[in-house]
C-alpha cells in the first residue's frame, strides 16, 4: 500500500453493486493529513455511496480501507465515528426536538470516559465529565457561528445554521477526517461564502476534510486534490487545475455545469 505517516485516509478497490446497477467500481483514494479533498460527478455518479460505504452505512461488496495507516472495517457508523471519521449528511439528520448544544453534546460523548456506572451514580468523574463536555459543545457552536442559538431547538434554525450545527456535532467527535455530504446545498449566495471561511478555518485548524459537493466554483476554490466519479467509475483524480482540464471530465460533468453555473 502506498501509505504515509502524513496518510489520513487510504482506501483502495472500493465497489459496491445494488442488484443489477454497478453503483461503485474500483474506487480508490488517498486522503493527506491537512487536506481539503472533494469528490464529484454528476447526478447518480456513486458520491453518496463511497461515502456511506467508508463511513460505515453501506457494506461494501469490495475494498480495503485505512486510516492513519491502521486497517479499519467499516462496518457500524458508531465505530467507524471511534475510529475517527465523522460526517454530515446531505439530508441534515439532527435530533430535531433538541437543542443546538444537546446535538453537539451528543456527538462529544463518544469521546468520554466515565460511563454507565458514572451516569448512573453521577460521580465527581462524571460531572466534571459533563462539565468540560458542555463547555466543548459551547465552544465548538462558537466556532460554526451560532452560539446565539445554543438552547434553540435544532428544528427552529435555519438551513445553513442547522448544516453548521451539523458540522458542530461532527467536530465534536475529534475527528481524523471530517465528511461533508453537499454542506452548501440550499445555501445561498452569502451564506456560501460563510461556509467556505469556515471550511478553510477547519483545515487551517489542522483537520482534514473529505467534501462532496455540486458547486463547482466551491470545490475548486477549497480542494487540493479532487475525485471525480461518473457511473460508479473514478473518471479523474488531481488537482482542480488538473481536472477542470480532462476531457473525460468536462464531457461528463463539468461542461454541463459550467453552461449552467
Ligand atoms: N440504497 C440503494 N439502493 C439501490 N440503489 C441505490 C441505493 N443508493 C444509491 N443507489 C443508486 O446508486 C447510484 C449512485 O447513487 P448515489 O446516490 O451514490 O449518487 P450521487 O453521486 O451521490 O448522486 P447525487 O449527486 O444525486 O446525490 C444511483 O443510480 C442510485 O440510484
Amino acid at each position: 500500500m502506498t501509505t504515509t505517516t502524513d496518510t489520513i485516509l487510504h482506501v483502495a478497490q472500493v465497489s459496491k453493486r445494488f442488484g443489477g446497477l454497478q453503483a461503485l467500481s474500483d474506487v480508490g483514494i488517498t486522503i493527506h493529513r491537512g487536506q481539503v479533498y472533494g469528490l464529484i460527478g454528476p447526478n447518480g455518479a456513486g458520491k453518496t455511496t463511497f461515502f456511506n460505504v467508508i463511513t460505515g452505512l453501506y457494506t461494501p461488496d469490495a475494498g480495503t480501507f485505512e486510516l492513519e495507516g491502521r486497517a479499519y472495517r467499516p462496518t457500524a457508523v458508531h465505530q467507524v465515528a471511534k475510529a475517527g471519521i465523522a460526517r454530515t449528511f446531505q439530508n441534515i439528520r439532527l435530533f430535531s426536538d433538541m437543542t443546538a448544544l444537546e446535538n453537539v453534546q451528543v456527538g462529544r460523548h463518544i469521546r468520554t470516559h466515565s460511563g454507565l456506572v458514572g451516569a448512573v451514580f453521577r460521580t465527581g468523574s462524571f460531572k466534571a465529565e459533563e462539565a468540560a463536555i458542555e463547555h466543548r459543545a459551547r465552544e465548538l457552536l462558537e466556532y460554526v457561528g451560532i452560539a446565539r442559538f445554543a438552547d434553540y431547538k435544532a428544528r427552529t434554525l435555519s438551513y445553513g445554521d442547522q448544516r453548521r450545527l451539523e458540522i458542530a456535532r461532527a467536530l465534536a467527535t475529534d475527528p481524523k477526517l471530517i465528511a461533508l455530504d453537499e454542506p452548501a446545498a440550499g445555501m445561498n449566495a452569502t451564506e456560501k461564502v460563510v461556509l467556505r471561511e469556515l471550511i478553510d478555518r477547519i483545515r487551517k485548524d489542522g483537520r482534514t476534510i473529505l467534501l462532496i459537493e455540486h458547486d463547482v466554483k466551491l470545490v475548486m476554490g477549497l480542494c487540493d486534490r479532487v475525485t471525480v466519479l461518473d457511473y460508479g467509475k473514478q473518471i479523474a483524480e488531481g488537482t482542480p487545475a488538473d481536472v477542470q482540464k480532462n476531457e473525460k471530465v468536462i464531457e461528463a460533468y463539468l461542461g454541463a455545469s459550467h453552461t449552467a453555473h
